[in-house]
């Protein structure tokens, strides 16, 4: 598989903390790639390593395949759009001066231009002054600023924060056209649901550690959901099992944390060759929230 990013053992300390710890990202061609993680996770802070817009204290970062060095850095940022923290823009002119502004600078042509307008759907709201937009346009304006060079990769540091749901399913359908379009979208949030649906592949951050890694189905199999029995009596089922099982009562159910097939196979065959009367074992089902929400409080995988 080819990545658009692969980075090696990337840290990031200030002073004696370590607010990027060892990480390993692959980010594969074409994905929209979430990166979740609680606030404070050290997402932005790897987003701007990414960038060169902070230097990394140890580790190295490859971007479309080779190294960013020196003198790789500048032709390879050319090929990646980012929009990190407010979005950008002057309030005092509209959204077409603001555009003007960046085809001046990188020197783009008018498709350029109107490609990227077209593709975050902003067209009739260009001879608005940016300061009278709504936070969702401003978010689509510094994403249309940031596409307008046509770049492969795109990074977006927490586009959705602050939208409201309406604001949130424009960024959603936009990043996935995006992808389909061939763009490798790389998006931050510390909101599971809100970019849940469109990335296909998942980088969940906690303490500057990566906990997971991988496609959003490797995540469900990876993190197993609890077994759930219900038997004639849950109190005396709950006392035949070993001291060391992870199992608790629950409204009239024994629940059993940690325990993959083979180790729910042999509980059960265990507990019905102590005559234990099993009415049904079933895996709970848990939303990408709930495995999340696990992860990021300490449950690790
Ligand atoms: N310049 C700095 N000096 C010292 N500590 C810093 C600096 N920049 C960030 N940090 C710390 O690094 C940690 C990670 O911050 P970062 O902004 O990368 O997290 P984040 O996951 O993007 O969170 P958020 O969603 O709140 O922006 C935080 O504890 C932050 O206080």
């Amino acid at each position: 598989m080819s990545f658009v990013v692969s980075t090696d053992h990337l840290s990031k300390r200030y002073g004696g903390t370590t607010v990027v710890n060892d990480l390993n990202l692959r980010i594969p061609e074409g994905c929209v790639y979430g990166f979740l993680g609680p606030n404070g996770s050290g997402k932005s802070t790897t987003m701007k390593m990414l960038l060169s817009l902070i230097r990394p204290s140890s580790g190295t970062i490859e971007v479309f395949g080779e190294p960013m060095s020196r003198h790789s850095r500048r032709r390879l940022l050319g090929g990646i759009g980012s929009l990190i923290e407010s979005p950008p823009g002057y309030g005092h002119l509209t959204g077409a001066e603001n555009m003007r502004v960046v085809q001046r600078l990188l020197g783009l042509s008018d498709q350029q231009i109107s490609f990227a307008v077209d593709t975050v759907r902003l067209g009739e709201q260009m001879n608005k002054k940016v300061r009278n937009y709504s936070l969702g346009m401003k978010q689509r304006l510094g994403i249309a600023m940031a596409l307008a060079r046509q770049p492969r990769l795109l990074i977006l540091d927490e586009p959705t924060n602050g939208l409201d749901p309406a604001g949130i399913d424009e960024i959603r359908h936009l990043l996935r056209r995006l992808a389909d379009g061939g763009v490798t979208v790389m998006v931050s949030s510390h909101l599971l649901g809100e970019i849940d649906k469109t990335a296909n592949v998942l980088g969940i951050l906690s303490g500057g550690q990566m906990l997971f890694q991988g496609t959003r189905e490797e995540l469900f199999t990876a993190s197993m959901p609890d077994l759930r029995l219900s038997t004639a009596d849950p109190r005396h089922t709950r006392s035949l099992l070993n001291s060391a099982t992870d199992a608790h009562l629950e409204g009239g159910t024994v629940r059993v944390s940690s325990l993959d097939h083979a180790g729910a196979s042999q509980l059960i065959r265990d507990l019905v060759n102590a005559g234990d009367e099993i009415y049904e074992a079933r895996r709970e089902e848990q939303s990408l929230e709930d495995v999340f929400m696990h992860l990021t409080t300490g449950g690790g995988l």
